[in-house]
Order: C-alpha cells, then sequence, then structure tokens
C-alpha cells in the first residue's frame, strides 16, 4: 500500500461479510475522521439481482472506477460461496481492499433485525473514514424486508439513509427466471427484485440479440415502470446513474415527480394500446392514478393508503391487493404550493409536506404490486373524486 492508500478499517459482526475500499481519486481525503456530530447521513445503496447476474462484478467494477467517494461495502452472500466471493473481489485489484472480516451466518437478510444491525452498527462506529455504503444482497433475497430496515428505523435512520435499490438483471436468462412460479403461488424473488428497484440494470448484453433484449425490457417494464433501466456489459454503469439517487427521500419532489412521469407514459400507453403485450407474469404490474380536483381530502388518500397496504384490500371492491412499492405526489389544495409527498413499500409508508417546484398541480399516485386491476375507479368514488377532475382513462 502506498502513502496515499489510508487504511479504512471496520468491524462486523456475524451478519454478513464487510469489506471497505475507496476510489483512486479520494485517497487523500481518507484520513480525515470527521468531528462526533457533524456527520452528515451516510447514504446506503442496496444491490440485489438473481444468482449470476453481476453483482460482484457490478461491486468491483464501483469499487475500482475512479470517483470521488470512500465507499464501504457489505457483502451478504452466506455459506460456501465466501471464498469464492472473496477471491474474485480481490483479484480484481488487492490493494483496494484493507482489511477483510469472516463473519459466520453471513445472510443479512434473514438475520435482518438482529446481526444485521450490529454489523451495521459496528461500521458507523468508523464513520468519518468512508461517506457511502453499498450492500450487496444474496441472489434469492428480497429486497424489501432490508429496505424498511434502512428506510423507517429510527436508530439506523440517525446515522444512514436508504439511497436506493439497484436491481442487476441477467439479460440472458432473465426472461426465464420472471415466469418461474412457486408452489405456493407467492412470488418470485426476480419479480419482486425487479418490483422493488429504483434503477434496473440490465447485464450481459452481450449474450442476447436487440429483439431478445427489447423484450427483456419490455418484461421489465410491465412489472416495474417507474424504475430507469440501465442496459450493460460487464455492469459497466456511470456511477452517478445509480449512486445518490434519493430514491427515498420525501423531500425532493422532482425526482419522484420525474419517476412519476415514466410510470404516467406507460400507463397511458396501456390505456391507448392495452393488449398487445406478452408479459410473462401477468400478476405485477405498474399503475398511475391521476387526478386535479380544487382540493383533495388528504385524510381520505391516507384512508385509502392504509386499507390498501394495511388490510390488503382494495377499498369498494375488497378484493385482495399486494403492494410493493408506492410513491406519490399529492396537491391538497390547488391554490397553494404546498404538497404531500408519499413513499411506501409493502405495509410501511411514509408522507411528509414540501412545496411544488414546478407548476404541476396534477396529484398522481403509482403503485407497484399485484391484484392492482381496476384500482383507479373504486380510488375516486372512495376518495371523492368528481369525473371532471380524473385524470386516467378508464
Ligand atoms: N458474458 C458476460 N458475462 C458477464 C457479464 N457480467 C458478468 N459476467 C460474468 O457472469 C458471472 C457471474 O457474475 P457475478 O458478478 O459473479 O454475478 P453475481 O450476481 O455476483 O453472482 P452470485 O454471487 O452468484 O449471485 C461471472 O463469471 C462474470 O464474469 C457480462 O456483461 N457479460
Amino acid at each position: 500500500m502506498d502513502d496515499g492508500d489510508i487504511p479504512v478499517l471496520v468491524e462486523a459482526d456475524d451478519a454478513g461479510e464487510i469489506m471497505t475500499a475507496h476510489g483512486g481519486l479520494n485517497a487523500s481525503r481518507a484520513d480525515q475522521t470527521l468531528p462526533l456530530g457533524s456527520l452528515e447521513k451516510i447514504p446506503i445503496t442496496i444491490v440485489t439481482g438473481f444468482l449470476g447476474s453481476g453483482k460482484t462484478t457490478l461491486l468491483n467494477y464501483i469499487l475500482t472506477e475512479k470517483h470521488e467517494k470512500r465507499i464501504a461495502v457489505i457483502l451478504n452472500e452466506f455459506g460456501e460461496s465466501n471464498d469464492i466471493e472473496k477471491s474474485m473481489s480481490i483479484s480484481q485489484d488487492g490493494s483496494l481492499y484493507e482489511e477483510w472480516l469472516e463473519l459466520n451466518n453471513g445472510c443479512l437478510c434473514c438475520t435482518v433485525k438482529d446481526s444485521g444491525v450490529s454489523a451495521i452498527e459496528n461500521l458507523m462506529k468508523k464513520r468519518g473514514k468512508f461517506d457511502y455504503i453499498l450492500l450487496e444482497t444474496t441472489g434469492l433475497a428480497d429486497p424489501a424486508p432490508i429496505a424498511s430496515m434502512f428506510w423507517l428505523d429510527d436508530e439506523l435512520g440517525a446515522d444512514i439513509y436508504l439511497d436506493g435499490i439497484i436491481t442487476l438483471v441477467d439479460a440472458k436468462h432473465i426472461v426465464r427466471h420472471i415466469d418461474e412460479r412457486k408452489p405456493d403461488g407467492s412470488l418470485n424473488e426476480v419479480v419482486k427484485q425487479i418490483a422493488m428497484a429504483d434503477r434496473i440494470v440490465v447485464n450481459k448484453t452481450d449474450l442476447v440479440n436487440e429483439y431478445e433484449l427489447a423484450e427483456v425490457v419490455e418484461d421489465i417494464r410491465e412489472i416495474n415502470a417507474v424504475a430507469q433501466v440501465i442496459q450493460t456489459q460487464r455492469a459497466n454503469v456511470p456511477l452517478d446513474e445509480i449512486l445518490d439517487l434519493r430514491a427515498y427521500d420525501t423531500k425532493d419532489p422532482m425526482f419522484v415527480d420525474s419517476e412519476i412521469e415514466r410510470a404516467d407514459h406507460v400507463h397511458d400507453e396501456h390505456c391507448t394500446h392495452d393488449a398487445h403485450h406478452h408479459h410473462l407474469d401477468q400478476s405485477v404490474q405498474t399503475i398511475c392514478i391521476k387526478f386535479n380536483p380544487p382540493q383533495l381530502d388528504i385524510s381520505k388518500v391516507e384512508a385509502w393508503i392504509q386499507q390498501l397496504l394495511w388490510e390488503k384490500q382494495v377499498p369498494l371492491a375488497e378484493s385482495q391487493v399486494q403492494v410493493i412499492r408506492l410513491k406519490g405526489i399529492l396537491t391538497p389544495d390547488m391554490a397553494d404550493p404546498k404538497r404531500i409527498i408519499v413513499q411506501g413499500v409493502h405495509e410501511l409508508y411514509d408522507m411528509q409536506e414540501t412545496f411544488a417546484q414546478d407548476t404541476s398541480a396534477v396529484s398522481k399516485i403509482v403503485l407497484i404490486g399485484k391484484g392492482l386491476e381496476g384500482l383507479e375507479a373504486t380510488f375516486y368514488e372512495w376518495v371523492g373524486i368528481q369525473e371532471a377532475y380524473r385524470m386516467c382513462i378508464l
């Protein structure tokens, strides 16, 4: 190690494997441990994706790429694969990794509430030495419980904020995996990982032709119309497209809004073109509800959200529903710049006030989940949106 490479030490508990590294440009900053109290919250990005989709390749790419960040990486693999993971990561550039800690039952997703938290807490004792955390989940993990832990856990939330979820998919094999049915009828992990994603990296594009690739993107879009889809080989993706997304930030309506525009667009396409899609997993989809009443009763919208998320029932229709991700921007009064940003993951949601930064006063709610067909009609009725202010084509 040369003088510029300052060790970045971390300790971990028995929940995962932690290594740290820093990009080449930041070596001179690495020893500036900031005094306690002056530290800002550290962003964490969850990297998920099915077995072999390219998660390790992406992490190696990020760790060896030149950037301004000092990144701590938590590998959440378990069992035999630890050794393989380790040697693969080190072989890229051994000098980058300052310390490896062997952890015993390394599946953070299974032990997410106990030892997983202490691994993160131990890591946070070293705060000031790094300014970003990447967490790689196992290929079979559902990212939702991990995401919820960072998003709404008050203790962790004091130090860390969830920046976003990156889902890698293998362009060659994804279509087959999306279609796999679990014996108990529950959603398979690939579908869950796509549904939860804020960015979807379609990797291994060298292994498919352009028609196959278009089909992959279309299948992904059918499930998650909100996330931006990036196509890569060897997970070679510009870092500013996957880091610092602030995808769960309730204070940045511009970002939420731009995502919603994407869902909006796809939704309008569905309304007009309808059934030409050959979607493989019909059950999970994205819908966007739009409305612009002069006044909106936020408490009614909230009651609707609660019934949907907590009771898992569509109000009025009383059909079963499973919401995986929810985002929204609501205008309580058209004449006022106040807006309410809504964020939700499974049964958890958060609503916060903000102020409009653009002129649009249209309220929108985007939902990704199962059983959402026809939801708009009952929403309008329940919340009391008159016909003139309903903007979805029913
Ligand atoms: N052809 C091709 N191979 C790739 C690409 N990206 C990664 N690979 C290879 O695919 C294999 C799996 O990549 P990994 O990065 O280990 O995938 P992973 O998601 O970490 O795998 P698990 O840890 O098993 O879940 C490796 O042999 C990589 O070298 C790509 O764009 N094209």
